[in-house]
Parts: structure tokens; sequence; C-alpha cells
């Protein structure tokens, strides 16, 4: 079977290449040149780890390959994964141009019966959006081709993409048709043979599927992060909160680390947008609104009490460690980082940043800042001579960073450590100022 994946993003690149893993021959497409000839010279263009061996050996072996050519995708694959980007509009609802482009160019290339599968995360509808799209494209050709929709959301996390997709906790497949939900059967060999969890559904639902799961984490988060508020007030301690709730089996202690808020390019984008999805049905989602709302607040919250404990800004420089919204990726979509740093800068602060992956992305994202910016080698050029040094991304080194050098560095001795990476070290409280989040 021939598995045509289009968009190699951080989704479509990382299934891409685990489905060839998987024994399929595989073409991955995108429309960004620069994109498929770094592929094609061997390069992978976003940092996950463990991808690139895997992406070499299978290109070796001949089962995956790099192009812009959508007419030679189309054409020569029998599954056509749709895996762009779903931004998010100004009203927080998804951007669905880029799926419709897709489905108008299969619409236009279709030879024979196709199976298209969305893999991009899409409001409820969407299935038959495409499908529509496809079969208005038929119409203007007068051909007519057999071909069913699957929706087959994906759950990876950056930074443990390719675990996650080797062994995901469970595959979704919403299909109208026996013979698509066979087909994909064999897309998903492997993982169907194996112990692998495979829920068989209809379109709509496996969409809603999606939205559900990440809103739910994200409530978590804010959850925990209410918590955190709470316990700073009344000096308890959120961890030991965080980890006693999660000894219960029915609510596991994954998901509750407090910090700055949730970023990245799925829950902020997915929660609104089902919130909006809820909204044209008259309806309003006020848990999930509740999660949007305290998360806003708890980027806020960051600056405001480096504010309050610093007696201001104005003057001051404030060393960021960790840009990218979370740790083994480059990726600072919507990341605490960026609202803090703007948050810091507008309030007077200079900023030193460093992070070991992020620094290009958000040196663009945060151009308009760029005066008030100096990016750093690392973390200890990043400290020199700063006020204060905010942990906003739990990268592993900063864990190992020497408290004694840091000391040494700067100037005054403020640290907030927005993911309690030295909150049991006693030694940080003896030689900082020092503000962990959600305990003393
Ligand atoms: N990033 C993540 O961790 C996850 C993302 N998702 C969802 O998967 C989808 C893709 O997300 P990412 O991979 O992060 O996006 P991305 O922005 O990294 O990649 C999208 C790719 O699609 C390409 N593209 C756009 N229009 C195209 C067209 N007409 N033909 C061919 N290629 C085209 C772009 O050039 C880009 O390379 C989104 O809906 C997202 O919500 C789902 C699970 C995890
Ligand atoms: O739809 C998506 O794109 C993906 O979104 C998330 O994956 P990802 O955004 O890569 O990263 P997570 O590890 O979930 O973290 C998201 C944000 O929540 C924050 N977080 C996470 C866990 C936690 O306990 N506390 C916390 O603040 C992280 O710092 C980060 O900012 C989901 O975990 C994936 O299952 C999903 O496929």
């Amino acid at each position: 079977m021939k598995i045509g994946v289009v968009g190699t993003g951080y989704v479509g690149l990382v299934q891409g290449i685990i489905l060839a893993e998987f024994g399929q021959q595989v073409i991955c497409m995108d429309v960004e040149k620069d994109k498929i000839d770094l592929l094609n010279k061997g390069i992978v263009p976003i940092y996950e780890p463990g991808l690139k061996a895997i992406m070499d050996r299978n290109v070796e072996a001949g089962r995956l390959t790099f192009m812009t050519d959508m007419e030679y995708t189309v054409q020569n694959c029998d599954v056509i994964f749709i895996a762009v980007g779903t931004p998010p509009k100004e009203d927080g609802s998804a951007d669905l141009t880029y799926v419709i482009d897709v489905a108008k160019n299969i619409g236009k290339f279709v030879n024979s019966y196709k199976v298209v599968v969305n893999k991009s995360t899409v409001p409820i509808g969407t299935g038959q959006l495409v499908k529509e799209t496809i079969q208005s494209i038929f119409n203007v050709r007068n051909k007519e081709y057999s071909f069913d929709i699957v929706s087959n959301p994906e759950f990876l996390r950056e930074g443990k993409a390719v675990s996650d997709c080797l062994s995901p906790d469970r595959v979704i497949i919403g299909s109208e048709s026996e013979r698509a939900a066979e087909i994909m059967k064999q897309v998903y060999k492997v993982l169907y043979q194996n112990d692998t969890p495979f829920v068989f559904t209809d379109i709509q639902t496996a969409e809603m599927i999606k939205y559900a799961a990440n809103s739910f984490l994200a409530v978590k988060i804010s959850f925990i992060n209410e918590m955190a508020l709470l316990a700073e007030k009344v000096d308890a301690n959120v961890q030991k909160i965080a980890l006693a709730m999660g000894m219960d089996e029915r609510i596991s202690p994954k998901f509750l680390q407090a910090g700055p808020g949730y970023g990245g390019s799925c829950f902020p984008k997915d929660t609104n947008d089902i919130v909006e999805i809820a909204k044209k049905y008259g309806e309003e989602l006020k848990v999930i609104q509740g999660a949007i709302d305290a998360n806003k607040k708890q980027k806020l919250r960051m600056v405001e009490k480096m504010m309050k404990s610093m007696n201001g800004m104005k003057g001051k420089t404030i060393a960021i460690l960790g840009l990218s919204f979370k740790p083994e990726t480059d990726d600072c979509r919507d990341a605490p980082s960026i609202d803090i740093i703007k948050g810091l800068c507008d309030k007077g602060a200079s900023i030193k940043a460093y992070c070991p992956q992020g620094m290009k992305e958000a040196q663009w994202r945060l151009a308009e800042f760029a005066q008030s910016i100096t990016y750093c080698e690392d973390e200890y050029e990043a400290i020199e001579n700063v006020d204060a040094a905010v942990f906003v991304t739990e990268w592993h080194q900063f864990r190992e960073i020497s408290l004694t050098k840091m000391k040494s560095l700067m100037k005054d001795h403020y640290i907030f450590d927005l993911r309690n990476l030295h909150a049991n070290n006693k030694v940080v409280r003896q030689l900082y100022k020092y503000y962990p989040v959600g305990r003393r």
C-alpha cells in the first residue's frame, strides 16, 4: 500500500516517517520547497529527538520519499493523509484554508479510489466539508471517482513524538465505510496486530474525541494552577497536593504540574476552537472557558509576581531561561516565555534570553522587542549581571545548573522558578530570593 502524507510539519513528518518504519511506502509532500529540499538532503527541519535516525534508515530502504508534487502524490497513493496546519483565526476558530486547499487538490488529481484521512485537528463536521469539497471539484471536472473520508486524529506530544507514534495509547478511526476502516487496519497493521487499542466510530465522534482530550488536559493544568495560586496564599505546597491527588487512580498524577500556564500550538488553539464550535450551536462550554481564562491569568500573574517582588521592572535586567513552550522542542507557538518577555519589556525590563532549541523561532516572534532583548550562547552568559533569573521551560540542563556559579555571576539574586526545578533544594533558598510556583 502506498501512503501520501500532505503537510510535513510536526505531525505529518513524524507520522510519515513512522508509517515508513512500520513498513509502508510513504511519500511526504509539502508546498514549502525549502522544507522538502532540506529533507531531501537528510536534514530534519524541526527539532524532534530520535527522528533523524529513523528517517535516514527508511529513506535508505527506499520506503520514504519527499516531494512538492501534489499531483504525483495523489495519483500514486492509495491513502492520502491531510496533516496541514489549522491555525487559529482572530475569533479563536480554526482556519481551514489549508485543509480545504488540500481537499481541492485531491479532487483535482484523483484518478482512482482513495481513502482521504484527516489527521489535522479540525472542527466537528470538517470530514463532511472535505467530502463535499472533493465532490464539488469532481462536478467541475465532470468526472466521478469513489473515495472515503476517515478521521484519524493525532495525539503525539512534541518532544516525545517518535515514541508516541511508535506506541500510541490508542488509535481513533472515524469512518462511514467498512472498506476504509479495513484499509486503515492495513495502514496501522503493526499497531493493530499488537496490543494497541483501536476505537472505530463515526467521523464526527472521532473529530470531537481530539478536542475533548486536549480540552480535558488543559482543564487539568488550569485546575492545578489555581490550586497553586491558593497554595501560595495559604502557605501550602502545590507539589505535595498534586502528588497526593494523583495517588487516587481516578485522578492520576499526570498533567498536574503547576507552572506558568499551558502553551504550544494545540491546547490554546483547540480549547478556544471548541468553545467557538459550541457557540455556533448556542451552547456555552463553561468549564473549558474557565480553563482558558485561568490560563491567560496565569501567564500575567507570573509578570505581576516579579513586578511585586522586585518593586517594578524599570532599569532591571532579567534572564529568561527556556523559550520553547516545553523541553525537547524548538516550537515557540503560544509559549509562555513570549507573553512573559513581552510583559516584562512593557514594564521597562531588559531581557537576556537563552534556550537550547527555541532561540531562532523566539527571535522572530519577539522581533518588535528586539531592542530590549539580548540572545545568549548559554545559560551562564544569560545570567551574567542580571537582577533576576526566570526558569520558564524545564530543560534538563536547567535542573543541573550550578547554583553557586549562578550566584557569583548575577548582580542581584532573585530566582523565579516557574517549573519548580529547584524547589526542593535547600541551598537555593539560602543563596537567593527564591520564588517557586504554588509553594513558599
Ligand atoms: N504539533 C503537534 O504536536 C500536534 C498537532 N496536531 C494538529 O496537526 C495539524 C498539523 O500541525 P503541525 O504539524 O504542528 O503544523 P505545522 O505548521 O508544523 O505543519 C503544517 C505543514 O503543512 C504544510 N502545508 C500547508 N498547506 C499545504 C498544502 N496545501 N499542501 C501541502 N502542504 C501544506 C505547511 O507548509 C507545513 O509544513 C494541526 O491541525 C494541529 O492542530 C495534532 C496533534 C499534535
Ligand atoms: O494536539 C496536540 O498538539 C498535542 O497537544 C499536547 O501535546 P504538546 O502540546 O506537544 O505538549 P504537552 O506535553 O501536552 O504540554 C502542553 C503544555 O502544557 C504544559 N503542561 C503540561 C503538563 C503539566 O502538568 N503542566 C503543564 O503546565 C506544558 O508546559 C505545555 O506548555 C497533548 O499532550 C498531545 O496529546 C496532543 O497531541
